[in-house]
């Protein structure tokens, strides 16, 4: 049996007087791969943002890797790449090799000997990504998928166990959707980080991801992707708690 590493227990959550998350319970194992899917609004955000500690639990607990999220030291161990990591204007003044570098820097810990150095980890995390070749290129210069690739990039530069992506094929274009998911894949499988996956592309994550979670205020579905793949569209419709055929049309 996997371990959890993270643990969500009766979870509730209100902006003002609107609720947004209710009684969320979850794990989340060690070595998964989790789609985190729901419509528009539906407490996607709200509930990494609670993972991630940034905003204040209300209601119920979460721990990370045993410890109360309250009181839990990141030290690198988890790492997130947000919506807006692609959206670089052309001519913005930093290099890959800088953009990575701020991932490795964040939450470092002190050199031992034999270990890798700052531009060592750079590269290495690039290479994971197919983007070795970049190093010295402007950030603004590359496609949204491409920067894409080196937030990445920068988010496993100091090796996290549980990375968090927030929605991060918007921008990317579809021809370079599929080639995505393949590598979150390979950083699942062969890196043996632990994923979570925030999406509307329900359709497209079900083939990569080890457990789905429908969410829409509440938990409608958590399980195993193919078996909600084989129900009826209705049911889909009712667990997504969002009309199903409309979903791959959102983006
Ligand atoms: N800081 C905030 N203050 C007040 N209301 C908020 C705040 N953040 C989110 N909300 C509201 O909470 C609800 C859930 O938002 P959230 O961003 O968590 O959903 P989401 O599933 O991530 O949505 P999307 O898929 O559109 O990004 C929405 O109605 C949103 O308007």
């Amino acid at each position: 049996m996997s371990k959890p590493i993270l643990t969500v227990r009766n979870v509730s959550h209100r902006y003002e007087k609107q609720p947004v998350l209710e009684n969320i319970t979850f794990e989340i194992n060690k070595g998964s791969f989790v789609g985190l899917v729901g419509p528009n609004g539906s407490g996607k955000t709200t509930l990494i943002k609670l993972l991630l500690g940034i905003e204040k639990l209300q209601r119920g607990e979460i721990s990370a890797f045993g410890q109360p999220i309250q009181k839990f030291k990141n030290k690198g161990r988890i790492s997130y790449v947000s919506q807006k990591a692609n959206s670089f204007g052309r001519g913005f003044p930093a290099t890959v090799k800088e953009v990575v570098s701020m991932g490795v820097m964040h939450n470092q810990k002190p050199l031992l000997p034999g270990q890798k150095n700052t531009l060592e980890l750079v590269k290495h995390a690039l290479k994971q990504v197919n983007m070795e070749d970049y190093l010295n290129r402007n950030i603004g210069d590359l496609s949204g998928g491409q920067q894409q690739r080196v937030f990445i990039a920068r988010a496993i530069a100091n090796e996290p166990e549980l990375l968090i992506l927030d929605e991060p094929t918007v921008g990317v274009d579809s021809q370079n959707v599929e080639q995505f998911y393949q590598l979150l894949s390979r950083l699942n499988q062969d890196l043996g980080i632990t994923l979570v996956l925030v999406s509307h592309d329900i359709g497209a994550i079900t083939t990569y991801v080890t457990d789905l979670l429908c969410l829409n205020r509440t938990i409608h579905y958590h399980g195993n992707p193919n078996d909600f793949e084989n129900m009826p569209d209705e049911q889909r419709s009712k667990l997504y708690g969002h009309n199903i055929n409309t979903i791959t049309h959102d983006h």
